[in-house]
């Protein structure tokens, strides 16, 4: 068997990346359920608090990413994306919106801070993530962040439904997804022009699309334990069992 080792062109190289889209959490059975308005308070709670770990662990992924990058003009931008999540200059970053959001469903920032409600699937595909940025070269883990083209549509999705569907969450758990729909947009140009300049062989184009679906994976694996637990309500691991 042959293998076709051609360059695809940036914008054919591009275009595979964002077909990617198929496989992105958007559409996962438990996401579609929630975009339904068909999830209860308590799925709803498990998982906002099941995310707090991601919310939590995307700082540490991109401090990772730094640390291994020795383009100090890369790194100007990307501490960028820190800043965002832990917050500066009084400004409050997303974690905080995101305690607030756990606040605005009815769980209290301890449940949240203290991971009580993080279910092992999910904990273990979140660490992957990290693990992996720390050990890849960075252009490899920026590329990964690429998921981030997809994520606007869901944002901007939750901004549109949820005040209808869920009318019981409080007006200022929005704020995250609110800050999020200009920061992801902006993080996706910059993550694109590292990944496009710095796939100049087919065999990092290739490398790039697996890593991405790594990602996806990542965020779908996330659903499935989330599934398990608050829809299918398999224990050991629904929400009210004490661990
Ligand atoms: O709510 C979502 O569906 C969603 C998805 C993703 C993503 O696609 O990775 C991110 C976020 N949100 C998000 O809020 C966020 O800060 C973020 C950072 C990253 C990343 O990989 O660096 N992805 C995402």
């Amino acid at each position: 068997m042959t293998t076709d080792n051609t360059l695809w062109s940036r914008e054919v190289f591009e275009q595979k990346l964002r077909d990617k889209e198929q496989y992105y959490h958007i559409n996962h059975p438990f996401h579609k359920l929630m975009h339904d308005g068909k999830l209860t308070q308590k799925q709803v709670q498990g998982w906002v608090a099941n995310r707090f770990y991601y919310q939590t662990a995307i700082p540490v992924k991109d401090a990772a990413i730094m640390a291994n990058c020795e383009d100090a003009e890369v790194r100007k931008h990307w501490v960028q994306r820190i800043l965002d999540h832990d917050g500066y200059d009084g400004e409050e970053g997303g974690i905080e919106a995101w305690l607030q959001l756990g606040e605005a469903v009815g769980l209290t920032r301890e449940e949240l801070t203290s991971y009580q409600h993080v279910l092992p699937g999910v904990r273990f595909a979140i660490d992957a993530y990290v693990n992996f940025a720390r050990r890849a070269n960075w252009q490899e883990a920026a590329g990964s962040s690429l998921t981030e083209l997809f994520a606007p549509k869901i944002h901007k999705a939750r901004l549109d439904n949820w005040p209808s569907l869920y009318p019981w969450i409080d007006e200022k758990g929005y704020r995250y997804f609110r800050k999020r729909l200009s920061e992801a947009r902006r993080d996706v140009e910059h993550g694109l022009q590292i990944t496009l300049d710095y796939c100049d062989t087919r065999e990092k184009q290739q490398r790039a699309l697996d890593l991405l679906q790594f990602k996806l994976d990542i965020l779908w694996t996330m659903l499935d334990a989330m599934w398990m637990a608050y829809i299918e309500e398999r224990p050991p691991y629904c929400m009210d069992v004490e661990k």
